[in-house]
C-alpha cells in the first residue's frame, strides 16, 4: 500500500514529549481520558466538534496523559475533530488517541476502511476494542475464536507497523475470564504478543465488583506477564472503586471520563480516580499542581456538555465540603480536620458552612467569619441568631439556599434594627385575560425611598415579572446600580402539598451582576408575596454589595 501524508503520526506529535513513543514512558503510569469517546456515549450528551476540542484543552491542561479523542470513520464529527486537533491544539502533556475495532472477520487489516481511518487521523496512538469473551465472538462477530484471535494480532501488527503505539480494550474481559478464563488469557497473550503496549480489561457491563476485579487483575498479570490497564462502567456504582483495586493489583493504565460520564450510568470518574491515586496513595499520576485545578477543570467541562454539575460530585461538588450538621461544625471551630477527609484547597474547593435548624452556635459563628463578621464569643447574640434561624425555617424559609437573606437576617440582629434602602406601604398586581386570550399583567408599588414617597407602575409577561419591573422603576432613579442586577435564577415550591392551591409558597430567588451571584428567600401563602420578599432581599444585598448605606 502506498503511503499517505496520514501514514505517519502528525510530524508535531511524533517524537519526545508530546508524541509517540517517549522512551522511559512505557513504566510511566497512565492516566488515560475517554470523555471525548465513551463520555459521548453518555444519553443527553451531543458534541461538536468545537466542544470536542475546548474539552481536549480542558483535559490536556489539567495534565492526562492520553485523550481518546473519538472514532475516527464512524462520522465525520469525530473524522473532523482529529483533524482539527492535530493544527489547532499545542498538546503540553496528553498524547491523541484514535479509538476503532479490530478488523472485520475475513479482511485484511490494511483493506478494512475503519483501521485505515485509524492511521489517516494522524494520532499517534490507537487504541483497538477487541473481543475477549466467546460467546461474544461467536453471537456478535458471528467468527470463529481463532479468526478473532487472528484480527486482534493482524490489526495490532499493522497498526504497529505504522508507527503507531497500541493500546487493546479487551471488551467484557471480566465476563468472559468467568466462563472461558483459558480463551480470554489467551486473547490478552495475543494482544501483548503482537506488541500492544496495554492490555486494557474491560467491565463492559459494569457488573464487577471491587474484589473480582483485583482477584482477576493478580491472576492475569500472574499468568501473562502483560502491562494491565482498566475500563470500569460504572452499572454497580462501584467503577472507582473497581478502577482502584485492579490499580491495587497491578494495573499501571487507567480509563476514565471527566465527571464520570459514559455509556449507560457512566464510567469510572476520572477526578476521584485521580484524587484517590495522588492524595491517598501517594503516587504522582497528574503535572504538579494539576489536582489544585481539579474542581475548576470539572465545572467547565459540565458547562461544555451542558450538563449540571453534580453538586454531590466527591471532591470537586460545591456540596462536598459543605457542613450542615451543629455538631460537625463545634468541631470544625476546632480544627476543620475533624470533619473533613482532606482539605479542600487541594483540590480547588472550599469549605461551606450551611446554616438551617440543624445549625448550632458554631455553625453561626462560622458562617458569619465566611461573610465577614467575627462573633467570637457573643454568646447571646450567636444564640439569638439561631432561634431566629430555627423559628424562620419552621415557617418555610430555607438559609442553606440562600446565604444573602441569611446574611441580612444576620446583620440585623448584630445592628440590633432593620434597615433597608426603601420601605414598603404597599404593592399590588392586576393580571387580566382579555376576550381575545391575551393575557395583561401590570403592578403598582408605593414605596417610601429617602424619606420620600414613590409610586410606580411596571408591565410584565407575569405578575411577577410586572411586580419586579414595579420595583426597579420605583428605585433606579435613586439606585443607578440596580440597572446591572440581573435575574439568574427563580425557583418556586409549594410547602404543604396537602393544601393544594391554599399552600405556602417558597421562593428562592439568584440575582448577579456580573461579578458575583447571591440567593435570596420569601415565603408566602401566594407566589406573588413569597417573591416580592425575595426580590427585596435581593435588591437590599445588592445595594449592600455596592457599597451603599440603607436609610429607611
Ligand atoms: C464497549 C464500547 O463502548 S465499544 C465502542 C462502541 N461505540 C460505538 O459503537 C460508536 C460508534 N459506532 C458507529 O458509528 C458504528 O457502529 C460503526 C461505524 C462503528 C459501525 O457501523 P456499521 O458498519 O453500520 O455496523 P454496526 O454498528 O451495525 O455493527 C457493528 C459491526 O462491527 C462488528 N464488531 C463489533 N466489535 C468488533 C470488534 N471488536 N472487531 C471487529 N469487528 C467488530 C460487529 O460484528 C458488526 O459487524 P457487521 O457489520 O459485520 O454485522
Ligand atoms: C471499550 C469499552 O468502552 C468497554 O468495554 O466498555
Amino acid at each position: 500500500m502506498t503511503a499517505t501524508p496520514q501514514d505517519t503520526p502528525d510530524p508535531a506529535l511524533r517524537d519526545g514529549e508530546p508524541g509517540a513513543d517517549v522512551p522511559g514512558d512505557r513504566d510511566a503510569f497512565h492516566v488515560f481520558d475517554t470523555t471525548l469517546r465513551d463520555g459521548a456515549q453518555r444519553e443527553g450528551i451531543n458534541l461538536t466538534v468545537a466542544d470536542k476540542l475546548t474539552i481536549a484543552r480542558h483535559l490536556d491542561e489539567f495534565g492526562v496523559g492520553f485523550i481518546e479523542g473519538g472514532w475516527p470513520g464512524a462520522n465525520p464529527r469525530d473524522t473532523e475533530f482529529f483533524q482539527r486537533a492535530r493544527r489547532e491544539i499545542d498538546f503540553r502533556h496528553a498524547r491523541l488517541v484514535a479509538f476503532g475495532a479490530t478488523r472485520k472477520a475475513g479482511v485484511a487489516a490494511d483493506a478494512d476502511p475503519q483501521v485505515r481511518a485509524l492511521i489517516d487521523s494522524g494520532a499517534p496512538v490507537v487504541t483497538l476494542v477487541a473481543k475477549a469473551h466467546d460467546r461474544h465472538v461467536e453471537l456478535a462477530l458471528r467468527t470463529t475464536p481463532e479468526e478473532n484471535l487472528a484480527m486482534i494480532r493482524e490489526t495490532v501488527q499493522y497498526v504497529r507497523s505504522r508507527d503507531r503505539r497500541v493500546f487493546v480494550d479487551c471488551e467484557h474481559f471480566f465476563d468472559g475470564y468467568a466462563a472461558n478464563p483459558g480463551y480470554a488469557l489467551e486473547v490478552v497473550r495475543t494482544a501483548s504478543d503482537a506488541g500492544a503496549d496495554v492490555v486494557v480489561l474491560c467491565d463492559t457491563n459494569g457488573g464487577m465488583l471491587p474484589s473480582r476485579i483485583h482477584r482477576v487483575v493478580a491472576e492475569v498479570i500472574s499468568a501473562t506477564g502483560a502491562r494491565l490497564g482498566i475500563h470500569a462502567q460504572d452499572d454497580t456504582g462501584c467503577a472507582v472503586a473497581n478502577t482502584l483495586a485492579a490499580v491495587e493489583a497491578g494495573a499501571t493504565h487507567v480509563q476514565c471520563t471527566a465527571n464520570g460520564y459514559g455509556e449507560r450510568v457512566g464510567n469510572a470518574n476520572l477526578f476521584p480516580v485521580v484524587a484517590a491515586l495522588e492524595l491517598k496513595e501517594n503516587r504522582r499520576v497528574l503535572p504538579p499542581g494539576a489536582l489544585a485545578e481539579m474542581t475548576r477543570i470539572s465545572h467547565a467541562i459540565a458547562e461544555v456538555v451542558n450538563l449540571t454539575p453534580s453538586t454531590h460530585q466527591p471532591y470537586v461538588g460545591v456540596s462536598a465540603f459543605a457542613h450542615k450538621a451543629g455538631l460537625h461544625a463545634s468541631a470544625i471551630k476546632v480544627d476543620p480536620d475533624l470533619y473533613q477527609h482532606i482539605d479542600p484547597e487541594l483540590v480547588g474547593n472550599s469549605m461551606r458552612m450551611l446554616v438551617s435548624d440543624m445549625a448550632g452556635r458554631a455553625s453561626v459563628e462560622l458562617k458569619g467569619r465566611e461573610l465577614g463578621y467575627d462573633l467570637t464569643g457573643q454568646r447571646e447574640l450567636v444564640g439569638r441568631i439561631v432561634d431566629r434561624v430555627k423559628e424562620r425555617e419552621l415557617a418555610g424559609y430555607t438559609y442553606e439556599a440562600a446565604d444573602a437573606s441569611f446574611e441580612l437576617l444576620l446583620r440585623d440582629e448584630v445592628q440590633g434594627r432593620t434597615r433597608r434602602f426603601f420601605r414598603l406601604e404597599s404593592w399590588r398586581t392586576i393580571t387580566d385575560r382579555r376576550p381575545d386570550g391575551e393575557q395583561e399583567n401590570e403592578a403598582i408599588v408605593k414605596l417610601w425611598v429617602k424619606g420620600e414617597r414613590v409610586v410606580a407602575s411596571g408591565e410584565g409577561n407575569g405578575p411577577v415579572n410586572a411586580l419586579d419591573r414595579a420595583l426597579r422603576a420605583g428605585l433606579e432613579r435613586t439606585f443607578p446600580e440596580l440597572a446591572r442586577f440581573q435575574l439568574v435564577d427563580y425557583r418556586v415550591r409549594i410547602l404543604e402539598g396537602r393544601h393544594g392551591t391554599q399552600s405556602a409558597t417558597r421562593v428562592l430567588v439568584t440575582t448577579g451582576d456580573g461579578t458575583a451571584e447571591w440567593s435570596t428567600v420569601g415565603v408566602g401563602e401566594n407566589v406573588i408575596a413569597a417573591s416580592w420578599e425575595a426580590l427585596q432581599d435581593a435588591y437590599t444585598h445588592g445595594l449592600l454589595r455596592a457599597g451603599l448605606q440603607p436609610t429607611e
